[in-house]
C-alpha cells in the first residue's frame, strides 16, 4: 500500500536523519522500534507528506507521493508527537473543526464524530473542555482525529508516550483492531509495547534500518548469547566494560546481572532464553551514527 524506497533526510545544518531506508506497508501494524534521535518522526513525517524527502521515493498504491501528495493525504490519518489541542473546546467542538478543516461536509461529521467518539470510548467526557482531559484521554482524541475521513493509512508517532499502564493497553487494542483493514505505523521507543501490538517490527538506529521481520526473528538475532550470572557489586565495572549488559539487579547474594556474549563470560554463567529487550539492545548498539553530512 505504501512503499519508502531508498528514502533519505537531511536537515539544514547537515544532520542526515533518514539515511536511504527502504521500507514497505500493508494491511496491519508496523511497529518502528528506536531509540531517541533514530529518525522515528522524520520518517514518519515523510511517510506523512508532512517534509519532503532529500532523496527516494515514496510511493501509495503506486503513486509517487511527494510530487502528488493528495491521493494519501485524502485516506490518511496522522497523529504527530507533539498533537496540541484547544484546552478550551470540548472533544465535540474540536473534532468538529477538525472535520471542517479536512474538509468534510457537515452532513458527514455530524454522524462521523459521535462514532469516533464512541470508537475511542469519550462519548461521557464529550462535552468537557479538552483541558481537563488526562494523557490518555488527549491520545484518544488524538486517535479519533486521524480517523475523521476514515483513513486507509494510520501513522501514530510514539501513542504510548504519558501513559499510564492501562491507557497503554486500551490503546494497544484500539490500533490492533483498526489494523484489520489498515496500514498502521507506530513508533514506539518502548519494546515491551510492541509484543502485544504486533509481531512486524522495524528497527531504526542512526537513521538505517537494521532489522525488518517478526519478533521472533529479531530474537533469533542474539540467540545463544544471553546470559546471567550473580557477582560481587566489586566485578560489575568489569563486566560492564567487557560485555554489553541489559539488566543489571541488586539481590541479597550479590548483583544479578544479564549480559550478551557470544560464549559463557564466566563459570558462573548460564544461558537463558533471549527477550526483545535483549535482541533490540544488542542490535543499537552494534550501529554506528551515520556522519553528519557537510
Ligand atoms: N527539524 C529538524 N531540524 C534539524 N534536525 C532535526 C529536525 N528534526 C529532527 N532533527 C534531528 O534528526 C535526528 C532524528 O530525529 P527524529 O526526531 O526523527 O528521531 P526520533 O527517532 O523520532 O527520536 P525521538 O523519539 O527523540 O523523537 C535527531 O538527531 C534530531 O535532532
Amino acid at each position: 500500500m505504501l512503499e519508502l524506497v531508498e528514502v533519505s533526510k537531511v536537515y539544514r545544518g547537515g544532520r542526515r536523519a533518514v539515511d536511504g531506508l527502504t521500507l514497505s506497508l500493508g494491511t496491519g501494524v508496523l511497529g518502528l522500534l528506536g531509540p531517541n534521535g533514530a529518525g522515528k518522526s522524520s520518517l514518519m513525517r515523510v511517510a506523512a507528506t508532512v517534509t519532503r524527502p532529500t532523496s527516494g521515493r515514496v510511493l501509495f498504491d503506486g503513486v509517487d507521493v511527494v510530487a502528488r501528495p493528495d491521493a494519501l493525504r485524502r485516506t490518511l490519518g496522522y497523529l504527530p508527537q507533539d498533537f496540541g489541542v484547544h484546552p478550551h473546546l470540548t472533544a465535540r467542538e474540536f473534532l468538529a473543526y477538525l472535520a471542517a478543516v479536512k474538509g468534510l461536509s457537515a452532513r458527514s461529521a455530524r454522524t462521523r464524530i459521535p462514532e469516533l467518539l464512541e470508537l475511542v470510548n469519550l462519548t461521557g467526557a464529550a462535552k468537557r473542555p479538552l483541558g481537563g482531559y488526562s494523557g490518555g484521554m488527549l491520545r484518544r482524541i488524538g486517535i479519533a482525529q486521524a480517523l475523521l475521513a476514515d483513513p486507509r493509512v494510520i501513522i501514530v508517532d510514539e501513542p504510548t508516550a504519558g501513559l499510564d499502564p492501562q491507557e497503554r493497553i486500551r490503546f494497544r487494542t484500539l490500533l490492533s483492531d483498526l489494523a484489520v483493514d489498515r496500514a498502521v505505523l507506530v513508533s514506539t521507543h518502548i519494546v515491551s509495547d510492541l509484543e502485544t501490538i504486533t509481531d512486524d517490527v522495524a528497527v531504526l538506529a542512526g537513521g538505517r534500518l537494521l532489522h525488518r521481520g517478526s519478533l521472533d526473528r529479531l530474537l533469533d538475532t542474539v540467540a545463544g548469547q544471553v546470559w546471567e550470572l550473580t557477582v560481587d557489586p566489586a566485578e560489575v565495572p568489569r563486566l560492564q566494560a567487557g560485555y554489553r549488559m541489559t539488566r543489571l539487579v541488586r539481590t541479597a547474594s550479590g548483583v544479578r546481572v544479564r549480559v550478551l556474549a557470544p560464549g559463557p563470560p564466566d563459570h558462573r554463567a548460564q544461558a537463558v532464553p533471549p527477550d526483545l529487550e535483549d535482541a533490540y539492545l544488542s542490535m543499537v548498539a552494534a550501529s554506528p551514527s551515520p556522519e553528519p553530512v557537510r
